[in-house]
């Protein structure tokens, strides 16, 4: 039989991409092992698949859905939590794997909870600065309960560090890098993004700055790589063209590893994994928290890199066109002060926060020899 390990977590990239973190680095250990990935079968994690270029893996679409508090959202739950713990009991039973890790989300609790149930090792790998409720309810079925930061949230698990994919932390230089894109290699670029879906909010905000309040004249010189999530497309085009700002948007960026390398600042999302690929590539940046969420938990993502002297956070508001002045203001400070982004990059090469995903790596590897 093939040596396996399960990597479940879906429901957005943010989920997915650590585990192919895991994977790769499981993969270099061990060649001769194959990983499941378990996704949800919403859109956004196809697209995310697609952007993969793993070997030796193979995805399954899980049945799981959200907990929402209506009659509705709750029959929802329980219909999709029955179609997943009997997906996963009869996948694990045939297929005994060596381990199953978890990144959490909805996708993750049916497959620990049933590995659990069935003495298989099993490793809860939490992203967030504030954990979220699926991560909270799963610890008791890891054995080993580990997070990319320190949280008070969850005072028992391991700080491992973020676990990073190989193809994010590139290095090119960034002439390099912008050809590569279609961009002006030697032009300052500004890159846009928020998540792996993007963000109304963030483009219609950008889209106003740029007609209402001098984005325009300020990015003169520079150029935009903005994604998307295919939103606002119209919108925004016409925003860059009247204030004649060089940019290129895309949908969805299949390599985010050259947009970083290309980057001189981020405008962006601080979830978990565009924190932590920002400060490894060295990329300042703007943070707009996801305004959604009643905690703002994403806030406390980006904190670390606010106090590493990398980062700057501005609160988003659903009602975009009060973020275009702030929005503006801030980016003004960011780069009209000569040596200002040079500096908060040095103050990130200063302090790199550890890859975790080697740590889970190994784990699996021990654990299966035991
Ligand atoms: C709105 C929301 O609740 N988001 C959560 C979601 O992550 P969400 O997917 O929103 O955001 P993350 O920043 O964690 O991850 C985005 C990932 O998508 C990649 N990317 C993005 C754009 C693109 O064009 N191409 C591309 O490859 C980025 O490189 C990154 O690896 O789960 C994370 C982990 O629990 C949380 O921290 C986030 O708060």
């Amino acid at each position: 039989m093939s040596r396996s390990v399960i990597l479940a977590g879906g429901g957005t990239g943010g989920h997915i991409y650590p585990n192919v973190a895991i994977a790769q680095r499981l993969l270099e250990l061990d060649p001769d092992l194959f990983c499941r990935f378990v996704i949800s079968d919403r859109p956004v994690d196809e697209t995310v698949r697609q952007s993969i270029g793993l070997e030796q893996v193979t995805w399954i679409a899980s049945r799981a859905r959200p907990f929402r508090r209506s009659p509705v959202g709750v029959l929802r739950f329980a219909g999709g939590w029955l179609a997943a713990t009997s997906a996963a009991r009869r996948r694990l039973l045939s297929e005994r794997p060596l381990a199953v890790i978890a990144t959490g989300g909805f996708v993750s609790a049916p497959e620990i909870v049933v590995a659990r149930r069935m003495g298989l090792p099993t490793a809860l790998v939490s992203l967030d600065a504030t954990p979220g409720r699926a991560i909270r309810r799963m610890r008791r079925h890891a054995d080993l309960l580990c997070s990319a930061y320190p949280t008070p949230l969850l005072p028992e698990a391991e700080v491992i560090g973020f676990p990073l994919r190989r193809e994010v932390v590139l290095g090119l230089p960034a002439e390099e890098a912008r050809r590569k894109l279609g961009l002006e290699p030697e032009r300052r670029t500004l890159l846009v993004t928020a998540g792996s879906q993007g963000a109304s909010t963030i483009n219609r905000s950008i889209a106003r700055a740029l007609t209402h309040e001098g984005l325009g004249a300020l990015l003169a010189e520079w150029q935009v790589l903005h994604h998307t999530g295919g939103k606002d497309e119209d919108e925004l085009r016409q925003a860059y063209e009247a204030a004649g700002v060089r940019r290129r948007l895309v949908r969805y960026l299949n390599d985010m590893g050259q947009a970083w390398s290309a980057a001189d600042l981020v405008v962006a999302r601080p979830g978990a994994s565009s924190v932590a690929e920002a400060w490894a590539n060295r990329v300042p940046a703007l943070f707009l928290p996801y305004p959604f969420h009643a905690d703002e938990h994403q806030r406390h993502n980006a904190k670390p890199m606010v106090d590493a002297g990398g980062a700057v956070i501005l609160r988003d508001r659903v009602e975009s066109e009060l973020n275009a002045k702030p929005l503006y203001d801030v980016v003004y400070s960011l780069i009209a002060e000569a040596g200002r982004l040079e500096s908060m990059a040095d103050s990130l090469g200063r302090s790199r926060p550890e890859d975790g995903a080697a740590r889970v790596a190994r784990w699996v590897l021990e654990s299966a020899e035991r």
